[in-house]
């Protein structure tokens, strides 16, 4: 497995993939966009920080990549989407920088009001500007707090500290959560009329870039300062050059910026406006911990499959993984077998889980049923990433039920597939702790163990049916490793006068013995499979 590292990574993560068993590593910072294509194509992971550019152009040539890896937490540099259509991991890592961040923006806040920069500045060109530097106390001052999450949440605990009256804004965060961590959570109008320092924490998306703008600032109050260690552009950068100029906010400091390195900023030229390039995350604990986190990830990924912290697919530790993966096993043979069984295009596919699942997330298991379905379908194209995306893409509509009746069984997966010409039912257990098995087709049960070649066959329940197909496979040299016979049920558990015979070979049956085994007198239906 190759690993490309394309921004700066603390240098513990550098290492911890080094040593990692079965992994090369480069390390190939500052890359222009074609070098990094050009070169991407070799490499099974990409390791990166906000600079290098994950576009869908560039994993086009990225045919061996599986995952690309964020030290660090905005994704706005990758292209998901389009790394989900090719299957290809993202995984970040959320928490590692949090606290970092947090304490730039409380930093911000306490340098903007006491004109640190400013002071800095003046007094290394030889000039004493006490007089002109007078700040403002934080103390039992309003800080509004816009998003209330990982980061958001820290701010508001440090300004409590510091003797701040905190008020919360975030519209996907209960009032009651807000106010159990003791802040007061308020409409942004609110908020915008009250706060004397406002800090906006939320992510950039559709609804948030530009939000603070012109009509927002005209909402505030007179004075008002304002941190964004967010995201460049959730705050209009031109509307807050004319609230600055006009004085209806006293100050403003940017860790973030629309384009970065911002170009000529108008925002340079104002006194009481203060920026650093992007240093949220940038302490060395916080390094630390996103290198380790990220690297400790994809090692984790490449060498067990072990998906922590992904972005487009759920996650599954090891330890859970443990627990679902002869369950991940049944659902993608389910998968594969269903798909061998049906014809026409696939409608729709209802996935009920029944009986005792140790309370697992059983999410994963859907995808690797949707994934089984789909591969015979679409080749490699397909895996547990973007399974569900191209079922959504087909048409196919997926529903999951849960119930604790499992028939005979401590655990059930019953998979039906309707098709615009006919509706196929099987059912899976576990058998011990990992042992799959398929227990049923449609109203035939029997006891399957899925992989290998395999034949289904229908018969009339008559004497001398299962002889003949012995017989028929002897004669052309294919040994029967296995087999099975389940009669069908009529209802009520009473048997109809149709077995099914479930036929595991050394080898798989050619097309010709496959024809022959049709023609036999009591034989009604023959389906070879590849599990
Ligand atoms: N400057 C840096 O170096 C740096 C470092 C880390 C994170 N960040 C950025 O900080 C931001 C916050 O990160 P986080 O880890 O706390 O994210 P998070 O997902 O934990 O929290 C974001 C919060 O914003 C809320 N939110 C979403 N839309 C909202 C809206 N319209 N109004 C109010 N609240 C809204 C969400 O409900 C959520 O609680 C992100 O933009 C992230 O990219 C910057
Ligand atoms: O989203 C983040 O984690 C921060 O914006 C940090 O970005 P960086 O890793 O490029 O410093």
């Amino acid at each position: 497995m190759k690993v490309l590292v394309s921004d700066n990574l603390g240098e513990i993560g550098i290492q911890m993939l080094q040593k990692a068993d079965g992994i090369d590593v480069d390390v190939k910072t500052g890359l222009a966009p074609e070098e990094l294509k050009s070169i991407i194509g070799d490499y099974d992971a990409l390791v990166i920080r906000s600079a290098t550019k994950v576009t869908e152009d560039l994993l086009q040539t990225a045919g061996r990549l599986k995952v690309v890896g964020r030290a660090g937490i905005g994704l706005d540099n990758v292209d998901i989407a389009a790394a989900s259509k090719r299957g290809v991991v993202v995984m970040n890592t959320p928490t590692g920088n949090v606290v970092t961040t947090a304490e730039h923006a409380i930093a911000m806040m306490l340098a903007l009001s006491r004109n640190i920069p400013r002071g800095t500045a003046t007094l290394k060109a030889g000039k004493w500007d006490k007089k002109k530097l007078q700040g403002r106390e934080i103390f039992n001052k309003v800080i509004g707090v816009v998003g209330f999450g990982k980061i958001g949440s820290i701010v508001a605990d440090r300004a409590r500290g510091l003797k701040m009256q905190v008020i919360v804004h975030d519209p996907f965060v209960t009032p009651e959560r807000i106010e159990k961590d003791g802040f007061e959570a308020v409409s942004l109008d609110e908020l915008y009329r009250r706060s004397d320092y406002i800090t906006v924490h939320v992510p950039k998306l559709k609804d948030t870039i530009g939000f603070i703008n012109r009509g927002a600032f005209d909402k505030m109050k007179d004075g008002v300062m304002l941190v964004n260690c967010a995201r460049g552009g959730i705050v209009n950068e031109a509307d807050l050059y004319d609230a600055m100029k006009s004085g209806k906010v006293a100050g403003a400091a940017l860790d973030v910026f629309e384009t970065e390195p911002p170009e000529n900023s108008p925002l340079f030229e104002l006194e009481n406006f203060i920026c650093t390039p992007h240093l949220g995350a940038s302490t060395k604990e916080a390094q630390t911990n996103v290198a380790v986190a990220i690297a400790q990830q994809i090692i984790d990924y490449l060498t067990t499959g072990t998906i922590v912290n992904a972005v487009n697919v759920p996650s599954v530790t090891g330890d859970l993984l443990a627990k679902l993966r002869p369950f991940l096993a049944l659902g993608d043979r389910m998968g594969c077998l269903m798909s061998q069984l049906i014809c026409g295009p696939v409608k729709g596919v209802t996935i009920e889980y029944m009986g005792d699942f140790q309370g697992l997330d059983l999410s994963p298991v859907s995808t690797a049923i949707i994934k089984g379905l789909l591969t015979p379908m679409v080749k490699d194209m397909v895996n547990s990433v973007n399974a569900p995306i191209i079922a959504k893409d087909r048409g196919i509509k997926v529903s999951e039920t849960t119930s604790a009746d499992a028939e005979d069984y401590l655990n059930l997966i019953r998979l039906t597939t309707e098709t615009t010409e006919m509706s196929v039912s099987l059912a899976g257990t576990v058998f011990g702790k990992n042992d799959p098995r398929i227990v049923k087709i449609n109203n035939f049960r029997l006891e399957m163990t899925p992989h290998g070649h395999s034949a289904i066959i229908h018969n009339l329940d008559r004497p001398g049916a299962i002889g003949s197909i012995g017989m028929t496979l002897g004669k052309n040299n294919i040994n029967i490793g296995r087999m099975q016979v389940g009669q069908e049920q009529v209802g009520h558990g009473e048997d109809g006068d149709r077995n099914i015979i479930f036929l595991e070979t050394d080898t798989p049956i050619p097309p010709e013995v496959i024809e022959e085994l049709r023609n036999l007198p009591l034989v009604k239906v023959v389906i070879p499979l590849e599990l």
